[in-house]
């Protein structure tokens, strides 16, 4: 299987910043890639050396086979800036008409793409009068043209309602389901979490991380929270006998321990007290706690 994205040991400098440093990376088809990092980490950069808009000072990139830039890997790639502006005289389809006469495809094709980012019902509105979402849509709408086989996705869903961004994720499965490659930056962790496969953490130019979540929640090491809800009358009862607990504002108890010992924990705590509890959850690590943790072992 070809890779969509290969980057090896990448370093770019803007006069005195370093702003990537031997950052690799594979992204494979049908992958879904998040690239987190702080303000300033370097994800901008990385995806516009990907897209060939600047050059590279060191390593090595290959889209879709070829060259950043290269006619062969342009015609493959689409991109997403995040605040994509549109000529708000136009209407979608005027502009998505626009685009796909660009790109020398057919134009016939504006109200489909329209239709699957779910504006069929404005197509023919004024680009002026959309909402932010509507417009992301439009920006959408453009990425999908050629059928391309990587997707460079700035901040996407930034702006976006919960409704918007959830049918976003939910259109980009699809298309990573049909072979497409994903690559986004987020500082959205909670949605990022549960919609894509593979999670980069940037910091300060460097790769901190870099796996899927549960490879990542490993390498971390952090613990795991369970939270027991006593059962009626036995709060008392339950936390003198579970000493290393804190008592939660909503009348629960929390116990943190070493992943490595979830199971020895939860054995011993049911078995010598399942009559007092109500309910036990076990909480892993979120994608946050694991983000905290890499960038602060970077001394950020
Ligand atoms: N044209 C430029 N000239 C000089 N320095 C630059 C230039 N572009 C970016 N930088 C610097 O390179 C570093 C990485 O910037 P970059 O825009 O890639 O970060 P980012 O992770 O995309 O940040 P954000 O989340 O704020 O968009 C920063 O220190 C930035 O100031």
């Amino acid at each position: 299987m070809t890779s969509t994205l290969k980057i090896s040991r990448l370093t770019k400098r803007y006069d005195s910043v370093e702003a990537l440093r031997e950052v690799s990376l594979t992204l494979e088809p049908g992958m879904r890639m998040a690239l987190l990092g702080h303000n300033g980490a370097g994800k901008s950069t990385m995806m516009k050396i990907i897209l060939g808009l600047i050059p590279f000072d060191g390593g090595e990139v290959s889209v879709c086979g070829g060259a950043p830039g290269s006619a062969a890997s342009r015609a493959q790639v689409a991109y997403l800036p995040e605040n994509a502006a549109f000529h708000p005289a136009l209407t979608g389809e005027e502009q998505i008409r626009h685009y796909l006469a660009l790109r020398g495809e057919s134009t016939a094709q504006a109200g489909e793409l329209l239709e699957r980012v779910g504006l069929g019902h404005a197509a023919r509105r004024r680009i002026g009068t959309y909402s932010k979402g509507m417009r992301q849509r439009v920006g959408l709408a453009q990425t999908l043209i050629g059928r391309p086989r990587l997707l460079v996705l700035d901040e996407p869903t930034s702006g976006l309602d919960p409704v918007s961004r959830r049918d976003f994720y939910a259109l980009l499965d699809g298309l990573a389901a049909e072979g497409a490659s994903i690559l986004l930056s987020s500082h959205a962790l909670t949605e990022v979490e549960a919609r894509t496969d593979r999670i980069l953490i940037l910091s300060r130019g460097r790769l901190v991380a870099s796996g899927t979540l549960p490879s990542l929640r490993q390498e971390a090491a952090l613990p795991v929270t369970l939270l027991v809800t006593p059962a009626e009358g036995r709060a008392k009862a339950l936390a003198a006998a579970l000493p290393g607990a804190t008592a939660t504002a909503d009348g629960r108890l929390r116990l943190d321990c070493p992943q490595a010992d979830k199971l020895a924990v939860l054995a011993r705590i049911v078995t010598a007290l399942g009559p007092q509890m109500a309910d036990l959850d076990v909480i892993p690590p979120s994608l946050e706690d694991i983000y905290t943790n890499f960038s602060h072992r970077d001394g950020s």
